[in-house]
């Protein structure tokens, strides 16, 4: 595994709020990260630091040893794909120009090379959208739209893939055939970094958990060495679990 990115002691405050407190992690080749953690926890604003989209109060995010905010624009794109939790489309376009702006930092969309076309068409099969690709975005379902800007994000193939809530909208089959498929992205040598709230999916196909509760890493760990009394502190859930550590479902706490 080759270190790719590393967050160090990393504090943030939005509207005088402290919102991350001393958060410190490093990810690598072959990680699919699930950020996960109850509403308001500070997972989104922990992938804008990492994609520097968010001001520090103190500590870093390096990306190939390199601060994220020293990073040039088109350099930092051709390294980090973003996938925001909030996606508006403000012009009616085709879904594939959709997919196609991954390309940008490449050149495209205006033209899109040999190159370009494979990506485009590569990231809406590994999305499950070729189907739709033909479509004005404006008329697809949310679940639909989901998968075209989560086609967008692959399209850009760079080596640190950050996806907020990227099977948030999704019917199960799709939930379940993008998990499998972000997996192996991070097999390939990808390293992804997704923030979930479906903590049976992060346990079977994650490779790693980490836990952020009230901007604090609680937990660290392989996706099968989640803690149930931890579970049960931080999400107020009981896990069902399996003989592998695997998460098969969640039950109300009944004290
Ligand atoms: N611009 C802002 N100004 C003030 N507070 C903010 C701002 N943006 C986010 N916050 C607060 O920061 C905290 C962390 O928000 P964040 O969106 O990172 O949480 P999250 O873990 O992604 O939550 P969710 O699971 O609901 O998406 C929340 O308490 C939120 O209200």
């Amino acid at each position: 595994m080759t270190n790719i990115l590393d967050v160090k002691s990393l504090h943030i405050s939005l509207g005088g709020t402290s919102v991350l407190h001393d958060v410190s992690f490093r990810a690598g080749t072959n990680e699919f990260i699930g950020l996960v953690g109850p509403n308001g926890a500070g997972k989104s604003t922990l992938l804008r630091a990492i994609a520097g989209l968010a001001a520090l109060d103190s500590g870093h995010c390096r990306v190939k040893d390199k601060p994220v905010d020293l990073y040039s624009p088109i350099e930092r794109a051709q390294h980090i794909s973003y996938l925001p939790q909030a996606r508006p489309v403000y012009w009616s376009m085709l879904a594939r120009d959709i997919v196609a702006l991954g390309r940008f930092a490449y050149g495209s969309p205006l033209k899109l090379d040999d190159r370009d076309q494979a990506a485009v068409a590569s990231a809406l099969k590994d999305a499950g959208a070729e189907s739709l690709a033909d479509r004005p975005v404006a008329e697809l379902s949310g679940g639909e739209r989901a998968r075209i800007h989560l086609a967008r994000t692959l399209a850009t193939e760079t080596p640190l893939i950050l996806a907020d809530e990227p099977i948030a909208a999704l019917d199960p089959a799709h939930q379940l055939s993008v998990m499998r498929m972000l997996r192996g992205k991070a097999d390939a040598g990808h390293t992804i970094i997704a923030a979930l709230h479906e903590l049976p999916l992060a346990s079977r196909y994650c490779t790693r958990i980490i836990i952020l509760a009230d901007g604090r890493v609680t937990g660290d760990n392989p996706s099968t060495k989640m803690s149930p009394e931890l579970i049960e502190t931080v999400f107020g859930v009981t896990p069902i679990m399996d003989s592998n550590g695997v998460i098969n479902g969640l039950l109300p706490m009944t004290t």
